[in-house]
C-alpha cells in the first residue's frame, strides 16, 4: 500500500521527440511526418496553457458566429486555429485544411505534407470546464493539384500518413499513429509529452455506448434498433445491461474507448443538416478511424470502414461509428441487414422501445 509522503509518480518515460526519432531514423519522409507531429505537439502545448487558465484568459466561450448544423464559431476555435496553424509554420506542410477556415490555408507550396485540422474539438463545453481536444490527419502533398486548392485534400482514407488528436482534460494527453499501433503520451509539468503506452488496444465485450439520446426520434431504424437493444438490458438479445456516456467532445468520448471500449455513434438523422451525421471526415472521422484500427478497434460510417472512403469535400460530413470491432460491426449488420440479422428478439423487431 502507498504510504501517504510516498513518492508514487511514474519513473519519466520515453518523450514524444524521443520515440519519433527513433521511429523515424534517415528516411526523408518519416523525418517530415516527426517534424509535422513535434511543431502540432508544441502549438498543443501552448493552447493546453490557455485552455487550463479557463476564464481567466478571457472569456474563450464567446460566441463569434453561428454555423449551419449548430456550431457556432467560439473564441477559443479562433484562438486554437490561430495557434495549431502558427506552429505548422515551422513544419514540412504546404497548406492546411481547418474546420475554421472554408478553404486550406496556404503555408509553403513546396512543402511535402497536409494537415486536416479540427482545432478545437467539443468546443460547445468550453465554458463547462469539460475536457476539449485538438484532433489532426497528416496527408502526403500530390504533386498534381495546387496545395491550396481543396480537391488536394480530397484523398482516400488509407493515404493518410499520421493522425492524432490531444485531449485537454485533467491532464493534457495525445493519442497517435504513424502506421505503427497507438501511441498514448501524457503532457509532463515540464512541457514535454511522455509515452504511457506504445501498445494501446481497444477491448471488446465493454457494455458501455455513447451516442446523443435527444436525437432518438430524428434516428432511422437500425440505429433506433440498435440503441433499443442496448436498453432493453439483460433480457433483451444482448442479454447484459448496458451503461451510456455522452461528453458531448469526441475526443472525451473517444479516450475513454481507447481505455475501456464501447463504442460511439453520431449517425445520420431527419434533422436538417444532419442527413450525413455531425462529424467531419476530413479531420474528425479520419483521423479517430485510423487510431481505432492501429487499436485493433473498428470505425465506420455505419455500414463500411471509414478508412475505405475517399473524401468529396473539405468539410464534409460522415456519419460515423467507432470503438470496440465487435460493437462496430454490429452497428453495420443492423444497417446492411435490417430484416434478418437474426441477433434481435421479435419482441423489439417491429417497434422501438420509445415508439
Ligand atoms: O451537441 P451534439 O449534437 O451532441 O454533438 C456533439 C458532437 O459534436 C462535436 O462537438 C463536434 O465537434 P466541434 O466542437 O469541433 O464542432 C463532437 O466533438 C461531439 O461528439
Ligand atoms: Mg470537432
Ligand atoms: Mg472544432
Amino acid at each position: 500500500m502507498l504510504e501517504p509522503n510516498a513518492d508514487h509518480r511514474a519513473a519519466p518515460a520515453i518523450t514524444l521527440a524521443c520515440a519519433l526519432e527513433e521511429w523515424a531514423g534517415e528516411d526523408a519522409r518519416r523525418r517530415d511526418v516527426a517534424a509535422t507531429i513535434s511543431a502540432l505537439a508544441e502549438g498543443a502545448t501552448e493552447l493546453s496553457r490557455a485552455i487550463a487558465e479557463g476564464p481567466l484568459a478571457g472569456d474563450l466561450a464567446r460566441t463569434l458566429s453561428s454555423g449551419e448544423a449548430g456550431e457556432g464559431q467560439k473564441a477559443l476555435d479562433v484562438i486554437s486555429n490561430d495557434i495549431v496553424i502558427g506552429a505548422l509554420k515551422a513544419a514540412p506542410v504546404a497548406a492546411v485544411a481547418s474546420e475554421e477556415n472554408d478553404a486550406p490555408v496556404l503555408l509553403d507550396a513546396d512543402k511535402p505534407l497536409l494537415v486536416a485540422i479540427d482545432p478545437l474539438d467539443g468546443s460547445s463545453n468550453i465554458d463547462t470546464d469539460i475536457s476539449v481536444g485538438t484532433i489532426f490527419a497528416v496527408f502526403p502533398r500530390r504533386d498534381d493539384i495546387d496545395a491550396a486548392e481543396p480537391a488536394a485534400f480530397l484523398q482516400h482514407g488509407r493515404d493518410m500518413l499520421a493522425a492524432g488528436y490531444v485531449i485537454y482534460g485533467p491532464h493534457t494527453a495525445m493519442m497517435l499513429t504513424v502506421g505503427a499501433g497507438t501511441w498514448h503520451f501524457a503532457l509532463d509539468r515540464q512541457g514535454a509529452f511522455r509515452l504511457v503506452s506504445a501498445d494501446v488496444k481497444v477491448k471488446e465485450g465493454t457494455p458501455e455506448f455513447a451516442i446523443n439520446m435527444s436525437n432518438y426520434h430524428h434516428w432511422d431504424g437500425p440505429v433506433r434498433a440498435y440503441v433499443d437493444d442496448c436498453l432493453s438490458g439483460r433480457n433483451g438479445p444482448r442479454e447484459r445491461d448496458f451503461n451510456m456516456r455522452w461528453v458531448a467532445s469526441m475526443v472525451a468520448d473517444a479516450h475513454r474507448i481507447f481505455q475501456r471500449g464501447g463504442i460511439y455513434l453520431y449517425p445520420g438523422d431527419s434533422r436538417k443538416g444532419y442527413g450525413q451525421g455531425r462529424l467531419r471526415l476530413l479531420y474528425e472521422a479520419f483521423p479517430v478511424a485510423f487510431l481505432m484500427e492501429q487499436a485493433g478497434g473498428g470505425a465506420s460510417d455505419c455500414r463500411g470502414p471509414i478508412l475505405d472512403l475517399t473524401a468529396t469535400g473539405l468539410h464534409q460530413r460522415v456519419p460515423f461509428a467507432f470503438g470496440s470491432r465487435d460493437k462496430v460491426a454490429r452497428v453495420a449488420r443492423y444497417h446492411l441487414e435490417p430484416a434478418g440479422h437474426g441477433e434481435r428478439s421479435p419482441l423489439f423487431a417491429r417497434r422501438g422501445l420509445f415508439i
